[in-house]
């Protein structure tokens, strides 16, 4: 197939968008870079693209809660357009900010219970644990190295940046659920790979600074059952060169960053 092109949506308050259509563009894909209020304008639009991505940022000014006017958005007037899109063979990301919007509008699991569901939420993405604004490189263990977007996807370092990135769900026994269909797919980490095997437990196993929110299960991110649409609280975009990193120096890093690898899979999926 030829490249997969991808649409990045901006609303007021987004800013890590030019950074994602960046590494969309270095791994490949063919990007428009719109504005919300252009994709309202015709929402048909979406039929057009393969893979469909929520930046980062303060949409809306974070007001009503972090991501929920953006998903009001996405889950109303362009519910249609969207349900079509989750339904045909394409991929969904959300990063940060855009994790808040998918699964606040319910297109991961426990957001809504399930895409246009609209039932009560079981999850949500709320205030850290610390009360405030963080700001710091994390470690990330991939859950799921069979999803489009992980691949091939060792444990990795990526930064974090954000004041509502905990999970926080109404009952602990939805990880079981969770688990079950596939739906955790990174999990903060203190070193590499020193999470028990056997998959999260509903308990925050790291102290911050490693989960750095105090999130449930020490969860960084979650997918869909296939590995089709994922939403990641770490930011990817903010690691495509080696010397983003702050130790690239000592780990004599070069070249580019490890985060490009998530979008490169994403481009690649489509060959
Ligand atoms: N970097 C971001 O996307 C910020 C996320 C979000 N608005 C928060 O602070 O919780």
């Amino acid at each position: 197939m030829s490249a997969p092109r991808a649409l990045v949506v901006r609303a007021p308050g987004t800013n890590s968008d030019e950074e994602t259509v960046r590494a969309f563009e270095t791994a490949g894909a063919v990007v428009d870079h719109l504005h919300l209020f252009r994709v309202l304008e015709e929402p048909d639009m979406l039929d057009r693209y393969q893979i469909f991505c929520v930046p980062g940022g303060f949409s809306y000014g974070d007001d009503l809660g972090s991501g929920v006017i953006f998903a009001r958005h996405l889950s109303g007037p362009l519910g249609d357009a969207l349900g079509r899109f989750l339904n045909a063979d394409k991929l969904v990301l959300g990063i940060c900010n855009g994790f808040q919007v998918l699964l606040k509008a319910g297109v991961l699991p426990g957001g809504a219970d399930g895409w246009g569901a609209n039932q009560t939420p079981k999850a949500t993405l709320t205030w850290n644990e610390s009360g405030r604004y963080d700001c710091r490189w994390v470690r990330l263990r991939n859950d799921r190295p069979d999803h489009a977007f992980l691949r091939d996807m060792p444990d990795v370092e990526m930064p974090i940046a954000h004041a509502e990135g905990r999970i926080a769900v109404s009952d602990p026994a939805v990880l079981k659920e969770w688990v079950a269909n596939g739906n955790v797919a990174l999990r903060y980490a203190a070193r590499q790979g020193d999470l028990p095997e056997g998959g999260p437990t509903a308990d925050v196993t790291l102290a911050a600074p490693h989960n750095p929110n105090g999130s449930f299960a020490d969860i960084a991110g979650l997918s869909d059952a296939s590995g089709k649409i994922l939403g990641l609280m770490p930011h990817p975009e903010r690691f495509q060169f080696a010397h983003q990193h702050p130790r690239w120096t000592r780990l004599g890093l070069t070249g580019e960053g490890a985060g490009m690898k998530l979008f490169r899979n994403a481009v690649e999926w489509f060959d």
